[in-house]
C-alpha cells in the first residue's frame, strides 16, 4: 500500500519479523489515528515487544513497511522518527537528577540551552514535578519515578509515544492511578500512544482500541468495549475477561445447544464453520452467569456453593456441579449473599455467551 494524502497518522503495513526459525510477527497491519490510544495486548511471546521495536526503529521488519504521517520510515534510524519511548528496560539514570534525566533526550538531539529550559518547564508543569526536579530517582515514590519516565518520553515533543509495560513493577493501587493519569496525558497531548501489555485490565482501562496479538498475528482489532463484549475468535474469548468454557453440541432440528456434561440446553443460531457433528465451544464471562436458588422448577445447571470469596464490590462464588466440575460465578455484592452449601441453579442469557465451532 502506498501512502496518500489521506494516509492514516501511522500505518503498519503487512509487517513480518523472522528471527531464524522463529516467526515473531506475521503479516501484521494496523492503521492508527492521531488521537488514538491503542493497546497491544497479548500473552508472553506473542510478538508485542517485537512490534514496538519495529515501530521505534530499534529493529527492522523482514518484510512490510511502516509509515508515520504518510512518510515511509521503515529504514529510518530511531532518532529520525520523532518517537518517544517509555520502555521498562530504559530505567531512569540513578546518578542523575530528575532535571538531568529529563534533559537527556534533548541533549541527544542537540537542542539549544534555551529550548532545553523551555521543554523542562513544560514537563515540570504537565507532569506535576514541581519541587522534584533536583531530586535523584531513589528520592522519589514509584508513581513519581513513573511520571519522570513518561516525561523523558514526552519532553522532545514526539509525534507518538510507545510504552512497553511501564507499570508492570507497580503495586495495584498505584498502577490504577497511573492508568488514569497516562490516559489523561494522551488526551491532553493529542498524540497517539501505543501501549504494550499482557495485562488485559490495563489494556481495557486506558485504550480507545485494543489490538490482540497471538503467535505473531493480529487476532482482533477493535474498540475496547467491542473486544470485551463481542470476541470474534475463541482465543479472544478466552484471553479477554475471565470466562468459563463449555463443550456443547448444536442440534440442527431443534436449534438448541446442549452442554452435555451438565445437561443444560439453550436456543442458539447455527454457528459458522461448525462440523457435521455440531460440536461447539461455549464461552460465558464469569460475571454474566445468572444464579438463583434451586427449586424443583429450576432449569439451569444444579450447583452447590463450595466457597465464597469477597472481592471488594463483587463476590466470587466457587460452585461445584453434580459431576464435581468447579465453576466461578462473579456477582455484585449484596446483603443477602449466598453461603457455602447453598444449592443454586446456574444459567445464562443465550445473548450473553459466545459460541464458536469446536477447535481441533
Ligand atoms: N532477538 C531475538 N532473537 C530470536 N528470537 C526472538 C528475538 N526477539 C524475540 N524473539 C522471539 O520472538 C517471539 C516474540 O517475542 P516478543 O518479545 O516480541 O514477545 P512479547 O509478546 O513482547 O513477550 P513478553 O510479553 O514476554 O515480553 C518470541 O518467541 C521470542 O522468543
Amino acid at each position: 500500500m502506498s501512502p496518500t494524502k489521506t494516509a492514516p497518522y501511522i500505518r503498519i503495513d503487512a509487517v513480518s519479523r523472522q528471527y531464524g526459525q522463529v516467526r515473531a510477527l506475521h503479516d501484521l497491519s494496523i492503521d492508527i489515528d492521531k488521537h488514538e490510544f491503542i493497546a497491544i495486548l497479548g500473552p508472553s511471546g506473542s510478538g508485542k515487544s517485537t512490534l514496538l521495536r519495529l515501530i521505534a526503529g530499534l529493529d527492522r521488519p523482514s518484510s512490510g513497511k511502516i509509515f508515520i504521517k504518510g512518510e515511509d520510515v521503515t529504514n529510518l534510524p530511531p532518532h529520525k522518527r520523532g518517537i518517544g519511548m517509555v520502555f521498562q528496560e530504559f530505567l531512569l539514570f540513578p546518578h542523575r537528577t530528575v532535571r538531568e534525566n529529563l534533559a537527556f533526550p534533548l541533549r541527544m538531539t542537540r537542542e539549544t540551552p534555551e529550548k532545553i529550559v523551555e521543554r523542562l518547564e513544560w514537563a515540570e508543569g504537565i507532569l506535576s514535578l514541581g519541587g522534584l526536579m533536583d531530586r535523584y530517582p531513589n528520592q522519589l515514590s514509584g508513581g513519581q519515578q513513573q511520571r519522570v519516565a513518561l516525561g523523558r518520553g514526552l519532553v522532545a515533543n514526539p509525534t507518538l509515544l510507545l510504552l512497553d509495560e511501564p507499570l508492570a513493577n507497580l503495586d495495584r493501587e498505584l498502577r490504577q492511578e497511573m492508568e488514569v493519569e497516562i490516559r489523561r496525558y494522551q488526551k491532553q497531548l493529542g498524540i497517539p500512544f501505543i501501549y504494550v501489555t499482557h495485562n488485559q485490565e490495563e489494556a481495557l482501562s486506558m485504550s480507545d482500541r485494543v489490538a490482540v496479538i497471538h503467535k505473531g498475528r493480529l487476532e482482533a482489532l477493535g474498540e475496547r468495549q467491542a473486544i470485551y463484549d463481542h470476541p470474534t475468535t475463541p482465543f479472544v474469548a478466552r484471553f479477554v475477561g475471565r470466562s468459563t468454557r463449555f463443550d456443547g453440541v448444536f442440534d440442527r432440528s431443534s436449534g438448541n445447544i446442549t452442554i452435555k456434561a451438565h445437561d443444560y440446553t439453550f436456543a442458539h443460531q447455527p454457528v459458522d464453520g461448525m462440523g457435521a457433528d455440531g460440536r461447539v465451544d461455549v464461552f460465558v464471562k464469569n460475571e454474566r452467569f445468572e444464579l438463583s436458588p434451586w427449586t424443583e422448577k429450576s432449569t439451569g445447571i444444579p450447583c452447590s456453593v463450595a466457597d465464597v470469596v469477597l472481592r471488594g464490590p463483587f463476590v466470587e462464588y466457587i460452585l461445584e456441579t453434580a459431576n464435581k466440575t468447579r465453576i466461578i460465578a462473579v456477582q455484585p455484592k449484596r446483603k443477602d449473599h449466598l453461603s457455602i452449601g447453598d444449592r443454586v441453579s446456574l444459567s445464562w442469557d443465550p445473548a450473553q455467551c459466545h459460541v464458536f465451532a469446536a477447535e481441533g
